[in-house]
């Protein structure tokens, strides 16, 4: 197929290629000893940085390379708007390397012009257990495109990785690369089908008018199953067993302690909301949750922001999983949310037409890195990267 002249020199199987019945990695196993002990070199305007993210004046220059020049839709009507403690809650997961958090700043001046993240998983693939690396936020300022920069970054991220023994990748793109392991959707659920009409991210469907499709989207404004109420702390260890159980359903998911789960899901305000249902007797018996992340909506005289929720760990053990997944989408419009995205992944199926999502205009592929492994269909991918 279309020759990818970096794409073609990195251990990943090429588009077309068959899906390999049998699992293993694509590289020759190497020691750490082995790789390159120097940074790759870059462009001579250029230098190599390590971000620092626990520091206000270098998250700042994070958000801002991000805000202006990261992913947009396909139309370039609207681009993530990632905030800062959204970015420190992204790249502090337990274990996590500041090494893992590169930049490139134009020499001359330093300014940050290029990102790239890792942060340390433990990744169960069909029935291997992976110490693997999470890449995100691959950024090149708009300037500076194609001047190779993303394969130079891509090439020292993997180095500094290599360096501590890991050797495989799992990261996600809107766009075909060699080769995906699973091409998913999006779908969005509207909450503020008036804003999003105005917009341009929803249309008004055919014979609707606006106070009808207002009312066809109408949710309550409180939570419907009894015992909804926010997560706290003590209940890390509960909602721990809870998500680690569920994930074992998937062939793809990753292997979390609860304190990684702690982590990703006790409630961050304006970044990560998580709510639980106690049963009669006390007990946790059931979790949803959903992370912000707001776009930044490009040349509209009425409105500059769009605030999206998107769907995160959800574990349905007594109710029907649409049924928390309409509490989920109650407590989003109660937090003042626009749209609730979510992707077609786990068991999402299962209530997307049900609670009136609209399939989106976006796909996304996972990737593996130095992995083949046989074709991974949406339901069976338990993961989601921020
Ligand atoms: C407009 O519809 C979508 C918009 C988006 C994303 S892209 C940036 C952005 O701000 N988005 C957004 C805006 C408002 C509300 N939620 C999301 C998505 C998700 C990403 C889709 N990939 C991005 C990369 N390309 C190349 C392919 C599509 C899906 C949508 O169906």
């Amino acid at each position: 197929e279309r020759p990818h002249p970096f794409w073609d020199t990195q251990p990943v199987p090429s588009i077309g290629s068959d899906y390999s019945q049998d699992s293993g990695p694509i590289d020759e196993v190497k020691s750490s000893e082995e790789v390159r002990a120097e940074p790759y070199p870059l462009p001579g305007a250029f230098e190599w940085c390590t971000v620092d993210i626990d520091n206000d004046a270098e998250a700042n220059e994070v958000y801002t390379l991000l805000s202006e020049n990261y992913v947009e839709d396909d139309d370039s009507m609207f681009r993530f708007d990632y905030s800062v403690p959204f970015l420190r809650w992204a790249l502090k997961p337990p274990g996590y390397l500041r090494n893992w958090h590169l930049g490139v700043r134009v020499t001359a001046n330093k300014k940050l012009v290029g990102f790239i993240t890792g942060i340390p998983a433990n990744m169960q693939v069909y029935e291997n257990l992976i110490r693997m690396v999470e890449i995100n936020f691959l950024c090149v300022h708009k300037k500076l495109r194609s001047k190779r920069l993303a394969p130079v970054l891509i090439k020292e991220i993997t180095r500094r990785v290599n360096r501590e023994s890991v050797w495989q990748a799992v990261y996600t793109a809107g766009v075909v690369l060699p080769r995906p392991v699973s091409e998913c959707r999006y779908w969005h659920r509207s909450l503020n089908p008036k804003k999003l009409i105005e917009v341009g991210f929803s249309h008004l469907g055919p014979r609707m008018t606006m106070a009808r499709t207002i009312k066809l989207y109408k949710v309550p404004d409180q939570p419907q199953l009894p015992g909804m109420r926010e997560m706290r702390p003590s209940d890390a260890q509960r909602v721990s067993e809870l998500v680690s159980a569920y994930l074992k359903k998937f062939p793809l998911h990753p292997e979390f302690d609860a304190h990684e789960v702690a982590h990703w899901i006790l409630p961050r305000d304006g970044v990560v909301f998580s709510y639980v249902r106690e049963n009669g007797e006390g007990e946790v018996t059931d979790v949803c949750s959903f992370y912000s992340l707001p776009s930044t909506i490009l040349g509209h005289e009425k409105h500059n922001l769009l605030k999206a929720a998107y769907s995160y760990w959800n574990v349905a053990t007594t109710v029907p999983l649409s049924d928390l997944m309409y509490d989920a989408l109650i407590l989003a419009k109660k937090a003042d949310f626009d749209v609730f995205n979510a992707l077609n992944v786990m068991e999402n199926e299962s209530f997307l037409k049900e609670l009136k999502f609209g399939i989106g205009d976006g796909f996304l592929q996972y990737y593996l890195y130095n992995w083949k492994c046989p074709k991974i269909e949406p339901s069976a991918i338990g993961l989601v990267l921020l």
